[in-house]
């Protein structure tokens, strides 16, 4: 898959008044290299309709587009990949409906997990949640830096850092050695979320150096 720094997740809830394909441009005109549309509340339907509009802007820029969990609208739209849980179809399962080229990300919260999913063929994992969220309900507790740290020893594939990431606490999560890193609130509750995704790719720059 194509190298990515700073993956943005939609969030519409909390970006109330503003358009989702708006939002989601600017944070890819700040910088965002994967835009995954996540939508817990919407018909199939309209998941597919949003799903054609970000495929279109993503498309537009140059930037990867991943669906979380609706396989068949990833598919449809000819989205770069899909975002599956642990609670979803095995690796196999999904690979052998998408096909060789198309992307494929699951959660991890735990080593075990990793090692599976890099065994099964994924092409990127979630670690997380490294940080309390409250942007997803289900959520286990927080995995800390730590498993950052884990998952550098021991896991070849790319990897991103999620949940409770904020501009305050992202050395931390640097530190620990992650390269690219993934959020919803912290990018799309911008009141100007371009300059939000500079401010953030910014930090992660000055971290690394
Ligand atoms: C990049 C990334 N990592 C983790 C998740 C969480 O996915 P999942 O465990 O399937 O939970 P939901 O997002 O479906 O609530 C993610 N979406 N993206
Ligand atoms: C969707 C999601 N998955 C997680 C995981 O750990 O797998 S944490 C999370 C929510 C991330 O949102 P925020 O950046 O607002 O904390
Ligand atoms: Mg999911």
């Amino acid at each position: 898959m194509k190298e990515f720094r700073l993956y943005a997740i939609t969030g519409e809830e909390f970006h109330p008044g503003k358009e989702l394909v708006n939002v989601m441009e600017q944070a890819i005109l700040g910088g965002v290299d994967i835009v995954q549309l996540r939508d817990k509340k919407s018909s199939k339907i309209d998941v597919l309709k949003k799903a054609r509009k970000l495929r279109e802007v993503t498309k537009k820029h140059g930037v990867t587009f991943i669906v979380n969990d609706h396989i068949d609208v990833a598919l449809a739209v000819g989205a770069d990949g899909i975002h599956v849980g642990q609670d979803d179809l095995p690796l196999d399962e999904v690979r052998r409906i998408v096909g060789p080229d198309m992307v494929i990300g699951i959660s991890t919260h735990q080593i075990d997990e990793a090692i599976q999913a890099e065994k099964g063929g994924a092409d990127y994992i979630g670690v997380g949640p490294i940080f309390p969220t409250n942007s997803k309900e289900d959520v286990v507790d927080p995995v800390t830096t730590s498993y950052i740290q884990q998952i550098e020893a021991e896991i070849s594939i790319p990897y991103v850092a999620i949940g409770g990431i904020k501009r305050h606490n992202l050395k931390q999560v640097m530190d620990a050695g992650a390269k690219r890193v993934c959020m919803i609130t912290e990018i799309v509750e911008a009141d100007d979320v371009k300059a939000r995704c500079e401010e953030i790719i910014n930090l992660m720059e000055e971290a690394t150096t």
